[in-house]
């Protein structure tokens, strides 16, 4: 269901799929969502999805993560192709967390640098698993950059990049944000380029607590996955 959702959504092109904040000014928020007819699974909703993909069908954790990455990539070069973007190539940060939303930013880079991107990651908090440490190799090798620090002005991002990937937190975000990820949040809040978020804004609440009333920043749209 998670995944079928996503891709009618990338198929219909609903009017917030796109560089909405940079082009019209439109922010995105609870009447741009409510025009669309896409569906927001909860976070109970989306943690069950997986389960039965884990448990019933029988999924790996790095085979899901691939197709998310590919997913979002994909939803991210139909929303703002290379050639809509004013450098060639267009330059990219995907900023990742500490769990599996953070993995799927890093798939989700190798494929936009396949896409003609060139992608920066920022990944301050990298968990000592076998599954990130062949992701961040898979990353080295094709000549993606690794950020040692957060730019700390949202202004130097806006300069150096013409998109963000905010790959931060997914459905198992919790309680109050916590360093350094309230501090990159603060700086994401004051970008003016374009932010992506994979599947819900990071730091935010999920659809229980409401899409108009989101925490730290308004994204430009989120690939659910
Ligand atoms: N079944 C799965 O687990 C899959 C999940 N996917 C992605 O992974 C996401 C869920 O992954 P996870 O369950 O690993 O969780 P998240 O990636 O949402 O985040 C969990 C991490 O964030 C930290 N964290 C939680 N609350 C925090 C706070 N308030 N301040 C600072 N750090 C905090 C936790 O300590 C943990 O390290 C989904 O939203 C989706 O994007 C995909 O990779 C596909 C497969």
């Amino acid at each position: 269901q998670r995944i079928t959702t996503q891709t009618s959504a990338c198929r219909s092109g609903p009017t917030w799929w796109g560089p909405q904040r940079q082009n019209s000014g439109v922010r995105w928020n609870s009447e741009v969502m409510a025009s669309t007819a896409v569906k927001y699974l909860s976070q109970e909703e989306a943690q069950a999805v997986d389960q039965e993909l884990f448990n019933e069908y029988q999924f790996s954790v790095d085979q899901l993560m691939e197709l998310a990455g590919l997913s979002c990539a994909t939803a991210i070069a139909k929303a703002y192709p290379p050639t809509s973007m004013s450098r060639s190539p267009p330059t990219v940060l995907v900023i990742c967390g500490p769990g599996n939303n953070g993995g799927d930013g890093l798939v989700c880079a190798r494929h936009l640098k396949l896409f003609g991107y060139q992608p920066t990651i920022y990944y301050p908090k990298r968990p000592n698993k076998p599954l990130f440490t062949a992701l961040v190799t898979q990353c080295q090798k094709m000549d993606i950059p690794f950020l040692g620090e957060m730019p700390s002005e949202p202004m130097v991002i806006d300069e150096l990049y013409e998109l963000v990937v905010d790959a931060i937190f997914g459905f198992s975000f919790k309680g109050d944000v916590r360093e350094p990820f309230h501090s990159i949040l603060s700086v994401l809040k004051g970008l003016t380029v374009p932010i992506a978020s994979i599947d819900i804004p990071s730091g935010a609440g999920t659809q229980e607590v409401g899409w108009g009333r989101l925490g730290p920043y308004p994204p430009d749209f989120c690939p659910q996955v």
